[in-house]
């Protein structure tokens, strides 16, 4: 962590600079003051203070306080300032690594356990590059001045005074130690607590529907306990040895003024400088018991830079972006393909042959679980390459940047993510720079047309969280708008139309073959009429092609796809 620190240091030496040089005229005016005291009090008892030497003293120490405040004001902001430009530095460096990272990262960590690492764990860092630092600079200079003027003036006194303070700062240093186990289980406690919250908003349909909420209260109330039991042990550690400065600070006290007073009667010291010792060793207390604060600013540092460290040297296992950009799909082709998730047992994806060229239509079917979505996965590069052969326009499909081939394909996921905007912005995020024509050409071809009528502020009509709470059904028309809208080269639907009626789907199928001609298309999907004119239909079963053709050569074979076909035609899911 000091490396990491320290490098932000130098990289804003300029700044740390004038904090230095500020701080030590601070800390110097600080010292002045006591000077003061220590002449007046001395000029009172040889009676030889006038009236314009204490003029002139009141105005010296006007003038001390002037450049003291503006010291203190010029290296609070700064100190404070850059502090804050490590925070937004590091969120920064954490963003960058997140939305570089593929699916495998995320999978690694829980989305409560990410955001404390993003606001948590910045904030503690953030306070080690900010009060960590104000401590070392303003404590460390405050004790490098005053010691050694305390020294100069008697340095058998100044031992004496300083003994109890040293000693409880050092009993301070190992009390704390537990202190390091505490503030990882505070931290770790925050996580769970952060998981909890967002889990619960997330489900809070499911929670209400089986009445579950005051289970789920439950849960949070033991969670927020767990947590408040952590910090009040760390409240308790410093409860015990805060207070311990003052009854040090009495015992130095002591120390001082009887040895002061042997050492005035044999003429060593004056009565001024006895008064100032005692003003000098007052004023160590504050940075002392700081130096103590430190202890717990670091550890919390430490365990948040951990944290942070881990977040950003983790990888998504991914093997070296390709070189290549690529710019148009003219064939996708796969043999004996096999791929396993990395924490999987056994493989999700066994022996796969396929040959998709533009302009094609393939459908993929098969049962739950059956490794549809797995396929798909492969085209879009969410996870490192399996064994076998796949290659794109001829090249191995790692040969090509995975930003370039995401360019050109437009994927609609089981889970249709809305944002809280318009309906336009969200189709628009397809394509940044669409115009109204495509647009309304978009909602056409995914049957959105009807539905956006009856919408209170048609296209502007805001969705999501904050606006209209839209079915199943219109989220996955609008994720349609959006994906078509960009014109990819290869459209992916996984099973995108699932919450709509057979009619509409298969008017939107039509209408995506109608206007995507020389294009190709991946249907994924539960319902067969979906695939009825594709190319190519594919039927898995445990990760392997079982059955494959087209719809009527499919049905011809009498299998799986034929069973299917029907009892979905017996169910009346074709019209
Ligand atoms: N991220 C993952 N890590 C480990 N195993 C996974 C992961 N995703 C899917 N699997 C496993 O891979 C297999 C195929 O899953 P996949 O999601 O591809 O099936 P699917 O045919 O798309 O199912 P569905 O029709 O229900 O969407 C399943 O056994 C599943 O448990």
């Amino acid at each position: 962590m000091f490396k990491l620190v320290l490098d932000y240091v130098r990289k804003n030496k300029w700044v740390y600079l004038l904090v230095a040089v500020t701080l030590i005229i601070y800390d110097a005016t600080l010292v002045i003051p006591t000077q003061v005291v220590q002449r007046l009090v001395d000029a009172i008892t040889k009676q030889t203070l006038t009236e314009k030497g204490l003029l002139a003293t009141v105005g010296f120490l006007v003038l001390a306080t002037v450049i003291n405040y503006g010291s203190a004001f010029i290296w609070h902001l700064k100190l404070f300032q850059q502090s804050i430009h490590f925070k937004f530095d590091m969120q920064q460096r954490a963003f960058h690594k997140l939305v570089a990272m593929r699916t495998p990262f995320y999978e690694k960590f829980r989305s409560g356990d990410m955001m404390t690492r993003f606001s948590t764990d910045v904030e503690m860092l953030q306070d080690m590059v900010g009060y960590g630092l104000m401590i070392i600079l303003y404590a460390g200079g405050m004790i490098a001045f005053v010691i050694p003027v305390m020294f100069l003036i008697s340095w058998q006194i100044a031992l004496l005074g300083m003994v109890p303070i040293v000693l409880m700062t050092y009993g301070t240093y190992r009390i704390s130690q537990p202190m390091e186990n505490m503030i990882d289980e505070a931290r770790d406690a925050i996580s769970e607590l952060s998981n909890e919250v967002l889990e619960t908003v997330e489900g809070i349909r499911v929670t209400r529907a089986y009445s579950k909420k005051a289970n789920q209260s439950s849960r949070f109330a033991q969670k927020t306990a767990a947590l408040a039991d952590r910090w009040n042990a760390i409240a308790r550690y410093r409860a015990l040895y805060m207070p311990m400065y003052g009854v040090m600070l009495g015992l130095s006290t002591v120390l001082i003024l009887g040895s002061g007073v042997y050492f005035m009667k044999a003429g060593q010291v004056t009565l001024g400088q006895v008064v100032a010792l005692q003003l000098y060793v007052v004023s160590l207390v504050e940075p002392f018991a700081m130096l103590s604060d430190f202890i717990l600013v670091y550890q919390t540092g430490k365990t948040s830079f951990g944290k942070l460290q881990e977040l950003i040297e983790t990888g998504d296992d991914l093997e070296e972006d390709g070189k290549i950009e690529i710019d148009h799909l003219e064939d996708i082709c796969l043999k004996d393909y096999h791929f396993a998730y990395s924490q999987a047992s056994k493989k999700s994806l066994e022996g796969i042959r396929l040959h998709l060229t533009s302009g094609q239509t393939l459908g993929i079917v098969g049962k739950t679980g059956s490794g549809k979505t797995s396929l798909i996965r492969q085209f879009l590069r969410q996870y490192p390459v399996g064994e076998g052969i796949f290659t794109i326009n001829g090249l191995p499909v790692t040969a090509y940047s995975r930003k370039s081939l995401e360019a050109l394909i437009g994927y609609v996921p089981q889970e249709h993510i809305l944002f809280s905007r318009t309906v336009w912005e969200n189709i628009a995020m397809g394509k940044v720079d669409a115009s109204k024509d495509e647009i309304h050409q978009a909602i056409a071809t995914a049957a959105f047309e009807e539905d956006l009528e009856r919408m209170s502020d048609g296209i502007e009509t805001t969705i999501g969280e904050r606006g209209v709470s839209i079915s199943g059904g219109q989220k996955q028309r609008i994720s349609i708008a959006r994906a078509f809208i960009g014109e990819p080269e290869l459209l992916i639907l996984d099973d995108s139309l699932s919450a709509v009626d057979a009619r509409t789907e298969r008017q939107i199928i039509q209408n995506i073959q109608a206007e995507r001609a020389g294009k190709s298309n991946i249907i994924i999907t539960h319902r067969l009429s979906a695939v009825n004119h594709a190319d190519w239909v594919l039927v898995l079963d445990d990760g392997r092609i079982v059955e494959e053709g087209t719809p009527d050569q499919l049905l011809a074979q009498e299998g799986w796809y034929y069973e299917q076909y029907q009892r979905q035609q017996a169910q009346g899911e074709e019209e």
